[in-house]
Formats: C-alpha cells, sequence, structure tokens
C-alpha cells in the first residue's frame, strides 16, 4: 500500500475493496482508513483463506514475491492485476501464463504505457510497413541506478543509494514492517536501509533485476508488440564485471532474431545508464533521454512513451498518418 501499491489502490477506490494486505503495518492503517471495512493482513497467504469474499486481486508488492502472490489468485479463478515485472524470472513468469490459461480469468500487467494510444499507433506503423522491413532496433534509458564503479558516478548518476556489496551493518527495521515477510521467498539476510523502500530494492539480485526489468519491462514491450518477437537465437550483454549482488548501473544487451515469415533477421539492443546506441551519440537522431529505435529499410522511427516521429525527417515531410 506504499509506493506503487498506494496509487493503484486510489485507482480501484470505486470498487468495493474487501481486503487489503501489507507487510508493514503503518501503510496497511494508511489503507484501512481509506477502505474501514476492508479485511486487513500482513502475509498475503492468509488473504486467499477468504476467497469466496473477492473476485479479483491487484498485486503491487515486489518484483521477488509478484508470483507468489499471483498464483493462488489464478488458481482459485480470480482475476489479477500485477504490477510489472510480472514475475522475477523465466520460470515463474512460464507457471503463471500457463495458470492464467487454465483459469481464463481477465488479467493485467501494470505496463500501462501499453494501455495508451501512442504505442498503439507505433505499432500500427511498424506493422503497417511506413519504414518497410526492419532489421534493426535500439532500446535506451538513460537512468544509471545499480551497481557503480565509485561514488562519484553515482553521484553524477543521480542515484537514489550507493552501494556496492551487500551490507554488513544492521540498521534497525522500521516501525510496522515485518522483515521476515518482506523477504518472502528470498534468502533471509539482516535488515538495512540499502534495502527498502522501493525503488531501493530493485539493484539486488535476491529481490528485483536492476533497471533491465524494472523500466526494460515498459521500454522493450515497444518492438516485441511491433515486431512480434518471440525467442532470440543469441543474446550477448556487456558491461562492468558480473556482481554477486548487485544490478549494473550501465550495460547493454543484444538479442538477434533468425529471420521468421516476412520478418528479416534482427538485432535488437538494449541501452542503460550512460550507454547509448552509436547513432543517437554520432547524433544521427534526436538527442531524447529514453526511446526506441526501429531501423527499417525505408526509414526510421524513434518513439517514446507519448510521442513517435519518422526519420529522416525531410523523407516523411507531407506524410499522413492513417487515420
Ligand atoms: N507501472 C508503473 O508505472 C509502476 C510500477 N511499479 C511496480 O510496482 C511494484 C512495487 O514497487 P514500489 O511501489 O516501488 O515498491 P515499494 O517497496 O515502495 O512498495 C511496495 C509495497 O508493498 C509492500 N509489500 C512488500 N512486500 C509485500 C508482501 N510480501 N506482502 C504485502 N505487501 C508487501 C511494501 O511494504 P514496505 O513499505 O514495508 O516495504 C510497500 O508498501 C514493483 O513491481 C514496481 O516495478 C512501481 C512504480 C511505478
Ligand atoms: O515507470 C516507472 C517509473 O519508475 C519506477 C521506479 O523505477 C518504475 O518502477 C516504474 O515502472
Amino acid at each position: 500500500m506504499g509506493g506503487r501499491g498506494g496509487a493503484n489502490l486510489k485507482g480501484l477506490g470505486g470498487e468495493q475493496i474487501v481486503a487489503i494486505c501489507d507487510v508493514n503495518k503503518v501503510n496497511l492503517a494508511r489503507a484501512a482508513a481509506m477502505f474501514p471495512e476492508a479485511r486487513q493482513f500482513q502475509d498475503f497467504r492468509r488473504v486467499f483463506d477468504h476467497a469466496g469474499e473477492f473476485d479479483a486481486v491487484a498485486v503491487s508488492t515486489c518484483e521477488h514475491t509478484h508470483a507468489f502472490a499471483t498464483l493462488p489468485a489464478l488458481q482459485l479463478k480470480k482475476h489479477v492485476y500485477c504490477e510489472k515485472p510480472l514475475t522475477y524470472n523465466v520460470h515463474e513468469a512460464r507457471v503463471i501464463r500457463e495458470a492464467a490459461a487454465r483459469a481464463g480469468v481477465v488479467t493485467q500487467m501494470g505496463t500501462q504505457i501499453h494501455a495508451g494510444d501512442n504505442y498503439r499507433r507505433v505499432v500500427e506503423h511498424i506493422q503497417g510497413g511506413v519504414i518497410g522491413k526492419v532489421s534493426e532496433c535500439h532500446v535506451w534509458v538513460s537512468r544509471a541506478w545499480g551497481w557503480q564503479a565509485s561514488e562519484a558516478e553515482a553521484t553524477a548518476a543521480k542515484d537514489i543509494v550507493f552501494t556496492q556489496n551487500r551490507q554488513t551493518t544492521v540498521d534497525s527495521v522500521p516501525e510496522g514492517l515485518d522483515w521476515d515477510l518482506w523477504l518472502a521467498p528470498a534468502p533471509a539476510r539482516p535488515f538495512n536501509n540499502v534495502y527498502v523502500p522501493g525503488p531501493k530494492w530493485y539493484r539486488w539480485w535476491d529481490f528485483g533485476n536492476g533497471t533491465m526489468s524494472d523500466l526494460g519491462s515498459h521500454w522493450i514491450d515497444l518492438p516485441f508488440w511491433a515486431l512480434k518477437l518471440k525467442a532470440p537465437s543469441a543474446i550477448e550483454a556487456s558491461g562492468p564485471p558480473v556482481h554477486a549482488e548487485l544490478a549494473p548501473a550501465s550495460m547493454s544487451a543484444r538479442y538477434t532474431y533468425e529471420a521468421e515469415g516476412d520478418q528479416p533477421a534482427l538485432s535488437l539492443t538494449w541501452h542503460q545508464g550512460t550507454l547509448k546506441p552509436e547513432i543517437w551519440t554520432s547524433k544521427g537522431i534526436p538527442q531524447w533521454d529514453n526511446g526506441v529505435l526501429f531501423i527499417g529499410d525505408k526509414g526510421m522511427l524513434l518513439a517514446d512513451y507519448s510521442k513517435f516521429t519518422l526519420l529522416p525527417e525531410d523523407k516523411f515531410v507531407g506524410y499522413t498518418p492513417p487515420p
């Protein structure tokens, strides 16, 4: 009920809320004041003991617990809205997808940009062939949060916390928080303020997958949708040496897709933090901080959450988009 959960609860304010759950009693009490009739829980497993009382569930917990809250809901045939990223790993995603298919209920993931007009228009343009066959795509976000080589880099990146390793000191657990329930399936570790609240935990491998899953779930969504991508044949990543505890602040990853049907072979590259596509650094495209660039044999399309443009501009002068 903190962070995104608070916002989602407000969005559901018109519904009949019969149960609310938060591992933090302070956040729980704040939500309970809005819905005094609702049952209150700190352990989401107990919510499902009252399954006859509700039809749908909204999950806004941390990444490492999404699947553990979503799976029992689907098994009980409850409709589910779950925040992005849907799961913590690929195995969980497969389990959830199969459970959702069996349940036959309505499901939605918290990638709200997917539901807006801009992404739909981009998909129409790409699939309509405006820039021809796409063989290269780049996705980049400028946020550089995660493992940093130095405190100076963290400061320059306006990172929200600087930590290069698991903490050896122990902080007092915030009032109201049940730390053991927060950890849930993650291995136990003493509490420290570097872990909560979000988005601090996003960088720790035990709880999340860094910026690539956090923001990638919004941004990589667009090429997957527009180009109907499935599994790549190869993935190569580059960045600082792999760290056992923390996701990197800056990194890139290139996915290679084989030709399939009308779609030629494709290279899709994710760039985060200080890394950008070469066409960006050489100023071959507008200097957007975050973007998705589709490169086709008849032109390029550059998009973000709320707008897109066809490039090079002079080639598309007078272009009228379909109604
Ligand atoms: N779609 C979007 O635009 C956005 C989506 N998100 C997504 O929302 C999710 C939550 O992120 P965020 O709000 O930043 O995280 P926070 O850590 O700020 O908030 C999570 C909330 O859930 C509580 N909580 C954590 N674990 C459990 C549990 N096992 N059972 C019940 N309650 C629990 C937390 O308690 P406590 O306060 O004690 O930690 C807190 O109130 C993430 O998946 C994130 O990716 C986030 C922001 C925007
Ligand atoms: O879009 C978003 C804004 O930032 C948040 C914190 O990193 C994300 O979790 C969220 O999905």
